[in-house]
């Protein structure tokens, strides 16, 4: 068997006084796609967030590549940060509304020192033709951008930093029906091509049947279903 690319044991999540997240355990393969379905409130945007290190965890454990994350301090989960990349329900949120796009998708390659001058901007327009969008959509602002455009321009911000693992938070939630279909493909030919993990969030119960190798459910902190035996 191979080793689970994500290790969850036991994470718990609180808010003051609120545990939104109260002893969650699940494991997702390489190039697996995990969903996380559950109503509003129960936890999982808590649980994505704890998974990437944004909000450390108040117990358990975060096993990500062999490493175990929720013990390192911030300088030692650094040069892994970019291995794991969140995508999230507000497309124009990820991206800064005054940096054109392609500046936007350079930024990761310049902070992890992988910027060169004569390859960068070809590197740059690769990503965004990789994502489906013309790369002089790269000379826009985000503003200038459909909220489809602007998630696929989001996905290859994601993309620059080389990741193994994509926390996909109601990625399509906010997208137009007709707009989803379009960013599912895509998010299904990039795993295909390049093994990513999904840990897909999601509050629509069809759509995960759908898109999801395997669901777990969630209601208030807990996993109701899936839950890995211990
Ligand atoms: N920053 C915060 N401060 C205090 N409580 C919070 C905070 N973020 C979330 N919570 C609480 O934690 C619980 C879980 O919230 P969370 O956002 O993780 O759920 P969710 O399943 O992702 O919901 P949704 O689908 O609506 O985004 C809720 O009771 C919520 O009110």
């Amino acid at each position: 068997m191979t080793d689970p690319l994500l290790d969850v044991r036991d994470l718990v999540v609180r808010y003051g006084q609120v545990t939104a997240v109260d002893g969650v355990s699940f494991s997702l393969a390489p190039g697996e796609t995990l969903a996380l379905n559950g109503p509003s409130g129960c936890g999982k945007s808590s649980t994505a967030l704890a998974v990437l290190q944004l909000r450390r965890p108040a117990g358990g454990e975060v096993h990500f590549e062999g490493r175990e994350l929720t013990s390192l301090p911030e300088h030692e989960l650094r040069p892994l940060r970019p291995r794991m990349q969140p995508v999230f329900q507000d497309p124009y949120g990820s991206l800064s509304p005054r940096h054109r796009i392609r500046d936007a998708v350079a930024e990761p390659l310049k902070v992890q020192g992988r910027w060169r001058p004569t390859a960068g901007p070809a590197r740059v327009a690769e990503l965004l033709d990789r994502v489906g969008l013309d790369p002089a959509y790269g000379d826009r602002r985000p503003h200038e951008l459909s909220g489809g455009q602007c998630q696929r321009a989001g996905i290859a911000r994601a993309l620059a930093c080389e990741p193994r693992l994509l926390v996909l938070d109601e990625p399509v939630s906010s997208l137009d029906p007709s707009v989803r279909a379009g960013v599912l493909n895509l998010l299904a030919d990039l795993q295909d091509d390049l093994g990513l993990g999904y840990l897909f969030i999601c509050h629509d119960r069809a759509l995960v049947r759908h898109f999801a190798d395997r669901v777990i459910e969630m209601r208030e902190g807990r996993l109701t279903s899936g839950q890995r035996p211990r």
